[in-house]
């Protein structure tokens, strides 16, 4: 039948949710739908990491993560999928041999998507596709506030002599000038770092951070609120390194540090987003060889699905259904 509302997941009341190939929350492929306004992309990527590989598999092991998702958002008085039309857009092909041809490609096929129009929350991947995603969105948004939540900085120099890492995407990222230093944070940071030099080149960058030890000792709406001032207005970018989260919620990543967040408070940060100017986001660093039980591939899938129902915005109604 044809009809102006969005295409929707499949039902899991209809269909059982765990038949049938893994598009992210069951939605609809792009190529089964006229224009997304929001896609998930998947960046299989992970040859820039530092320490434990398999972040090429997160796309997958997110996907299959999120069979269980159902298209109400209480939290936010939301259907996402009933407001804009969002779809699955597969994954990109990057080289995983070469870093500096992986992140052009990475650029070419998220800017194939955000020069139609489309908004992208991208699937990695290890952190180093951040990178590109900022070049991208740089082009169309002039400077972007990044919103990082991550147990590291990633604004470190070199490793080995390879300036394009995971460690490595924010201090790049502010040298190319993709970002505005009045509205950086990190949110989440804690553990070991090579020198204290390290907390000051970060600043200098134009970051600041909510730590992971003040969630311990402040309070969640307070923190939230320092979050949103220094956004303010300014396009946001939102990249979430799993890795925030203490590995008690997601064991399933590469550089795990002990102290971190709960996902509880992770999406409550997430949602207190609705109403901002989010531009495009990722979600990385989810290594499913270390997971157990879909924990972090979980926790990855609901992550996604709040910066979606964020990304989708409030449209007129509060209750609208998708086509099926
Ligand atoms: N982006 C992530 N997950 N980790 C960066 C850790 C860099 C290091 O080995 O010092
Ligand atoms: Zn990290
Ligand atoms: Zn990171």
């Amino acid at each position: 039948m044809e009809t102006n509302r969005p295409v929707g997941p499949v039902s899991g009341t209809e269909v059982p949710r765990y038949a049938g190939p893994a598009t992210f929350a069951r939605l609809p492929r792009t190529d089964q739908v006229g224009k997304a306004d929001l896609a998930v992309i998947g960046a299989p990527f992970d040859s820039g990491v530092s320490y434990r590989p398999g972040a090429r598999f997160g796309p997958s092991h997110i996907r299959q993560s999120s069979r269980l998702l159902r298209p109400y958002n209480p939290a936010l008085d939301r259907s996402p999928f009933g407001v804009v039309q969002v779809a699955d857009a597969g994954d990109m092909v990057i080289n995983p041999f070469d870093i500096t041809e992986a992140v052009g490609q990475i650029q070419e096929q998220a800017g194939a998507l955000t020069g139609a129009g489309t908004r992208l929350v991208t699937l990695g991947g290890d952190h180093t596709v951040a990178l590109p995603l900022l070049r991208d969105l740089h082009r169309h948004h002039g400077e972007l506030a990044v919103l990082h939540f991550d147990a590291h900085l990633d604004t470190w120099d070199t490793y080995f002599g390879a300036p394009v890492t995971h460690g490595t995407p924010f201090r790049r990222a502010s040298e190319e000038g993709l970002l505005d230093p009045e509205g950086c944070l990190h949110v989440g940071i804690r553990g070991s770092v090579y020198a204290k030099e390290d907390l000051t080149d970060d600043a200098r960058l134009g970051f600041q951070q909510l730590t992971s030890r003040q969630f311990a000792h402040e309070r969640l709406d307070t923190l939230i609120e320092v979050m949103l001032r220094r956004l303010g207005d300014r396009p946001v970018y939102v990249s979430v390194d799993i890795d925030v989260l203490d590995p008690a919620h997601a064991p399933g990543t590469g550089t795990p540090e002990a102290g971190g967040l709960t996902s509880r408070e992770l999406l409550e940060l997430l949602r207190a987003l609705d109403g901002r100017n989010v531009v495009g986001a990722d979600v990385v660093e989810v290594a499913p060889a270390y997971d157990h039980a879909e924990l972090t591939g979980v926790a990855a899938a609901h992550v996604t699905y709040e910066l979606l129902t964020v990304m989708a915005g409030g449209g007129h109604v509060s209750d609208t259904t998708p086509a099926r």
